[in-house]
């Protein structure tokens, strides 16, 4: 095994108070130690420059250690007094949202430049893109349960039924949301209180993370702004189920959101694993419907609790507005013309441009079998022709389908978090299209595989940053790239 070379400043798992200075990209604040051996670098992610934290180091190399945030002990001074509850979801909510906008584009850019190996990355760059709210934003949220909770003025951890969100750097520990965070739904939020006394007055438990014991485990809600209307889903362990009433529970949800009720949702989960994803497990329509409506540049789509929706969908129609402008900029690659929708999800940037589009015909492909169906379901009840969509990898898919190379003029490329394969890049690069319009939610990994396009003959025309997630570190990115 190499040997880990030390540095004469931190030692991982030591906590130490640092002054934060600089801003790196993906939301990582900069400090430094400077004593007689000279200046080291410490990263602490979610931290802004100004703000004197508490960390406690994770990671430790030779040239630079990385730490995790325990606490902010003073404030940034441009950092200002906010009505929310502050949650670990948002650590930005103090920073004023044109400092935030700031913050995000300038260490994106920096990255094109680094990373991407694009110099002139300024003079590409179209427009950064705000969201349209940048509170109350998003359609869900997904609230957890613990008998371990958190003092905050005490600092420590006791022995209470928690609901909310687990305390910023624990597993085992949750802090109660007692009131609106200023990123869901403050009707939501505010009542979270009254549904966590009602649990708790069943005396039944709530999840002890160490123990993997406990029947309450999550409460999920989705919001649709279109209709205004909220759906639940409770995940409970199955042990002590027959002491739990579910339908008594959904009435209490009536009583307290009224008819903002589409439907209520329980679901059983008896992995014990600290990664289970909330949802994992059999699921049952308790009350009302499974599904929500939500609208987009307007169009329909039916979401139901598992599948994967933009967040915030208000933002999400300026996304898309910006990729179906790229598109379109040049019609004649679009109209008439098969165009592919890669890592298409349930479709959605597909058929609004198919809609805005003549005889276009849009092939969407995306490994999720469940997100393929509900695109199908959706093209239809949108009464959108022209589309056919594949459940596939999409480097199998342009495997098996051969057909394709030299006959595309424009991909629309939106995959996830971890960008695409290099090997699926190249099949993509292979199929020689004119133009890829490349969305991106980690524009770390666009980076990386804008290296790889500009070294086979594409460069990019123009970008666009779009700030899907106010309060967070994360930012959209849409690219074109032309062939030159
Ligand atoms: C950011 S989402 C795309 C969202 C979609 N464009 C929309 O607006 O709803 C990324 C998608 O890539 C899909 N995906 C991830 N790896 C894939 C692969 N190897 N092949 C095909 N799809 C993949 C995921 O299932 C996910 O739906």
């Amino acid at each position: 095994m190499p040997r880990r070379e030390r540095n004469k400043f931190v030692k991982r798992g030591e906590i130490i108070e640092l002054l934060i200075e600089d801003y790196a990209f993906g939301g990582k604040g900069i400090g430094r130690i400077r004593n007689e051996h000279g200046e080291f670098v410490v990263f602490v992610p979610n931290t802004i420059p100004g703000q004197k934290v508490k960390t406690q180091i994770k990671k430790s190399s030779k040239k630079y250690a990385e730490g995790k945030l325990l606490d902010v002990i003073t404030r940034a001074e441009n950092e200002t007094t906010i009505p929310y509850q502050d949650i670990p979801g948002a650590p930005y909510i103090y920073l004023p949202i044109e400092k935030q906008h700031e913050y995000k584009q300038t260490s994106t850019l920096e990255l094109f430049k680094r990373i991407g190996k694009v110099q002139n990355i300024e003079s590409l760059f179209d427009e950064f893109v705000s969201s349209p709210n940048t509170f109350h934003y998003r359609n869900k949220m997904e609230y957890g349960f613990s008998a371990i909770g958190y003092n905050r003025t005490e600092k420590t951890d006791i022995d209470a039924f928690t609901l909310g969100f687990k305390k910023r750097g624990t597993w085992w520990c949750a802090e109660n949301l007692n009131n609106d965070s200023g990123l869901f739904d403050a009707q939501v939020e505010n009542n979270l209180k009254h549904i966590r006394n009602y649990c708790e007055q069943t005396g039944l438990a709530p999840w002890h993370a160490p123990r993997k014991e406990g029947f309450f485990r999550y409460f999920i809600v989705r919001k649709s702004h279109k209709t205004n209307k909220l759906l639940f889903n409770l995940v409970t362990t199955s042990y002590d189920l027959p002491k739990f009433n579910l339908t008594k529970f959904a009435n209490y949800l009536v009583e307290l959101f009224g008819n903002r009720v589409a439907g209520f949702l329980h679901t059983i989960n008896d992995e014990i694993g600290d990664r289970t994803i909330a949802t994992t497990g059999s699921i049952k329509l308790i009350y009302g419907n499974d599904k929500i409506v939500e609208e987009l540049l307007g169009l329909n789509f039916e979401i139901s609790i598992k599948s994967f929706f933009q967040t915030n969908p208000k933002c999400a129609e300026k996304l898309y507005s910006k990729v179906i402008d790229y598109a379109l900029e040049n019609k004649d690659a679009v109209d008439n013309t098969v165009v592919l929708d890669l890592f298409c999800g349930t479709g959605t940037i597909g058929q609004i441009l198919a809609s805005k589009s003549n005889n276009t015909k849009i092939v969407g492909v995306d490994i999720v079998a469940s997100a393929i169906e509900d695109a199908k379901e959706n093209a239809k009840r949108n009464n959108i022709e022209g589309l056919k969509f594949y459940a596939a990898d999409v480097g199998k898919f342009l495997t098996e389908h051969p057909q394709y190379k030299n006959k595309i003029r424009t991909i629309i490329l939106d995959p996830a978090r971890a960008g695409i394969a290099p090997k699926t890049l190249k099949k993509i690069i292979n199929l020689n299209a004119e133009r890829l319009v490349y969305v991106s939610c980690n524009p770390a990994t666009q980076a990386r595989d804008t290296e790889q396009l500009m070294a086979e003959g594409y460069s990019i025309k123009k970008m666009s940053l779009v700030d899907q997630f106010p309060h967070t570190a994360h930012i959209e990115t849409v690219v074109l790239f032309e062939k030159k």
